[in-house]
């Protein structure tokens, strides 16, 4: 099976698109990935939605929110960042915004002088940083060719692809870095079967208790919440979208009851179900 993701070739959607699908092709944004899968252009879609560091994938949240897609699959990935560069001197650290947050305290005490700059992903950072000696990028250290002997150099002296190497290894602040992905799929083969489920509701309605209305039916369940995220709904100021996952599956009784309630509050708005689906922890 072929499977969107993040690319280029070398990102940590790559490495988590390749434990699910046999092709991985790439775009540069999260939200076309989504798109591409709810109109049908591809049967799989593997997209970041969590970070252990730096919390939501702000852009996924918000495509699954505006694209009928289903989520089929989770990846749970250690997320372990090298500083990339030809050599140990640089003024730019070029990397996706996710990536250059979860380094934030390494980068403010062994590089407080360098510029951040942000891109699309880790791996287009590192065809930066492969193209300018001047810049470094945070990535997987595979991104990195073994260190360059004056071989590898051309003739100008400019530097090469195979130039690149690690400048230093785990340089995420916080050892047990982790980014959660979710495998999203045509909305038609939404799954009731799984071990948790993901969905979302719009209740446009606002009056006092009304998020605490909404995690009732779960509580009184006993149901484990294992997320729930705000996102703006763009309608108005302080109009909310809320992101819900629990720990249990369409399948049981409890979580449907639960959602019929769910359902009854936000029916001046909307409730969309991702689907159910299993986890499993990708190791590199
Ligand atoms: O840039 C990449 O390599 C990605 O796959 C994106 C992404 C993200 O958006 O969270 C995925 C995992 C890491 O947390 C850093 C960046």
């Amino acid at each position: 099976m072929e499977a969107l993701t993040l690319g280029p070739a070398g990102t940590y959607s790559h490495r988590a698109a390749k434990a699910v699908a046999d092709e991985v092709v790439f775009t540069d944004s999260k939200t076309a990935i989504v798109e591409a899968v709810a109109s049908g252009e591809y049967e799989r879609g593997v997209v970041p939605v969590e970070n252990s560091t730096e919390g939501p994938v702000t852009e996924s949240l918000d495509a699954f929110a505006e694209f009928d897609v289903a989520a089929v699959r989770e990846l749970i990935t250690p997320i372990r960042h090298a500083l990339i560069a030809q050599g140990p001197e640089f003024d730019v650290v070029a990397s996706h915004p996710q990536a250059l947050a979860q380094c934030r305290e390494y980068l403010d005490e062994n590089y407080p002088s360098a510029t951040l700059e942000s891109m699309t992903s880790t791996a287009a950072g590192v065809e930066r940083a492969s193209e300018d000696p001047s810049v470094a990028a945070i990535g997987h250290p595979q991104n990195a060719a073994e260190p360059s002997s004056a071989s590898s150099q051309t003739e100008s002296g400019d530097a090469t692809d195979s130039d690149l190497r690690v400048v230093a290894e785990d340089i995420q602040d916080q050892s047990s870095n982790a980014t959660r992905f979710l495998v999203v799929a045509p909305a038609s083969e939404r799954s009731e079967a799984g071990g948790k489920t993901s969905f979302i509701v719009y209740p446009n309605v606002d009056y006092p208790g009304l998020l605490l209305e909404l995690l009732e039916p779960f509580a009184d369940r006993d149901v484990n919440l294992t997320r729930v995220e705000s996102r703006p709904s763009g309608e108005r100021l302080g109009d909310y979208v809320f992101h819900i996952d629990v720990e249990a599956g369409l399948y049981e009784e409890r979580t449907q009851a639960a959602l019929a309630e769910i359902e009854a509050i936000a029916e001046e708005g909307w409730v969309r179900r991702l689907g159910s689906y299993d986890s499993e922890t990708v190791l590199d």
